[in-house]
């Protein structure tokens, strides 16, 4: 049992001069109770926190990231998608063993809950060792394997192995206390058989998870669909059923025609924004005022290290409120709420969780701030400072119920065996 006493509540992105004192008590891992501060009597052996000078957000969920890749930090700068991706991350990535994998993986998970991220939404290879770490970490998660076949018959049958043992160790993984969620992942159109991406659509079906996708990043890559299928890739897709009956978190989205946002609409698919990996690679700039409009679920992610290159979703957010303004020329656009919501409440939606937001009977999955922080002075209006002010640095996150960082501090990793197993990894896959 937790409980927090006397601490601004920020659970009202739209109205932020509603959120008011109060104390919150947590038992195993749900809020069970949210009263006025002072009203809360504390239940013997509750761990008390003294929330005086501090205040409490629903935890931020990051859902586009390749986690492992926290180790490609600073490997390939300054290059287009297809380029740092072919020369560049595939061939360092035909390097990669378990060590680094998990390496890597911690070292992402520190990052994430340090910078107030409790969650998120991965594509990668090697899911056994991800589990280990993520298990280790006391971090939500869902995970999906990187499908790719390049259109080759004989992958194709290795990755449809592959896939159904990575769906076994998720669902054993699940079984231990829920933080970890299986997805599918074919990685994209332009890198998965229409084959594979039926098979992948078939079995977020029959297991009832989540799609993970690449969509719509480049320009080039939606040339290369057109040749081939003379479809824009949200419309061949879309022909082939794959969106038909699941929740789909389609990656980027950056360039779209109309009636590939039509179907955005129609098939209810989630938008996974991810402004600062685009605006590196030189991608292009997701048309979000539009699809917000459109009332499309529009929710954020950061990609992995080699493309951002770190996991602060706070960036995102601030990328998120201001790149949109500049584009448009209109300042109006992406309000703070809305940006607020896409990192919290939205993604929760996306992924089928009981998190992002403050409520009773929700997932204690929080994000405790010292509003003792230059970034956050005056403390007055908090929330405007979350999207445009705030460093990320937070003080104490609670992820299911469990304390996982206590004053800047992780409870469940040695820092230093981390960076130092972090630099090693490097090490062994550049040289
Ligand atoms: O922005 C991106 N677009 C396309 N592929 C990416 C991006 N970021 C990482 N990967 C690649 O996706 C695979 C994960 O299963 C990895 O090969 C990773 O390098
Ligand atoms: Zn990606």
């Amino acid at each position: 049992m937790i409980a927090i006493k006397n601490i601004l509540v920020l659970n009202n992105f739209e109205e932020p001069q509603k959120c008011k004192k109060s104390d919150i008590l947590i038992e195993n891992n749900i809020i069970t109770k949210i009263c006025d501060a002072g009203q809360l009597k504390t239940p013997e052996g509750a761990i008390v926190i003294d929330g005086t000078k501090k205040a409490i957000m629903p935890g931020l969920i990051n859902t586009h990231s390749h986690i492992p890749m926290t180790i490609f930090r600073g490997v390939a700068d300054d290059l287009p998608l297809m380029d740092w991706l072919g020369n560049h991350i595939w061939p360092l990535e035909a390097k990669l063993d378990e060590e680094i994998i998990y390496a890597g993986t911690m070292l992402g998970c520190m990052e994430m809950i340090k910078t107030g991220t409790v969650a998120f939404n991965d594509m990668y290879f090697f899911t056994d060792s991800i589990i280990k770490a993520v298990e280790t970490a006391n971090m939500r998660c869902t995970l999906s394997y990187g499908l790719i076949d390049l259109c080759n018959e004989e992958k194709r049958q290795t990755e449809v192995k592959a896939q159904k043992d990575v769906l076994n160790s998720l669902e054993k993984a699940h079984n231990k206390n829920g933080l970890i969620n299986a997805a599918v992942g074919p990685h994209a159109p332009y890198t998965c058989s229409a084959d594979l991406l039926q098979h992948a659509h078939e079995l977020a079906k029959e297991h009832n998870i989540p799609m993970n996708i690449h969509m719509n990043e480049t320009e080039d890559e939606i040339r290369q669909i057109k040749e081939k299928t003379g479809l824009r890739p949200f419309e061949f897709l879309n022909s082939l059923g794959v969106f038909d009956d699941i929740n789909v978190v389609a990656a980027h989205c950056v360039h779209l025609s109309d009636n590939e946002i039509n179907i955005l609409k129609e098939k209810n698919i989630y938008v996974s924004h991810n402004p600062l990996s685009n605006l590196k690679l030189g991608s292009g700039i997701a048309p979000i005022p539009t699809y917000l409009k459109d009332n499309i679920n529009v929710t954020l992610g950061t990609d992995g290290c080699a493309s951002n290159n770190n996991l602060n979703l706070f960036e995102s957010i601030k990328a998120c409120a201001t790149v949109h303004k500049g584009v448009q020329q209109d300042s109006t656009v992406v309000k703070v709420s809305e940006v607020l919501n896409m990192a919290t409440k939205n993604a929760s939606k996306a992924l089928n969780y009981n998190s992002g937001e403050i409520k009773e009977g929700m997932w204690a999955d929080l994000v405790i701030l010292d509003l003792k922080n230059p970034t956050l002075i005056p403390n007055k209006n908090i929330i405007s400072h979350l999207a445009y002010s705030f460093n990320g640095v937070v003080e104490t996150v609670i992820i299911n119920g469990k304390i996982v960082l206590e004053n800047g501090k992780m409870t469940t990793m040695d820092e230093d065996k981390v960076y130092e197993k972090a630099e090693e990894a490097y090490l062994n896959l550049v040289n």
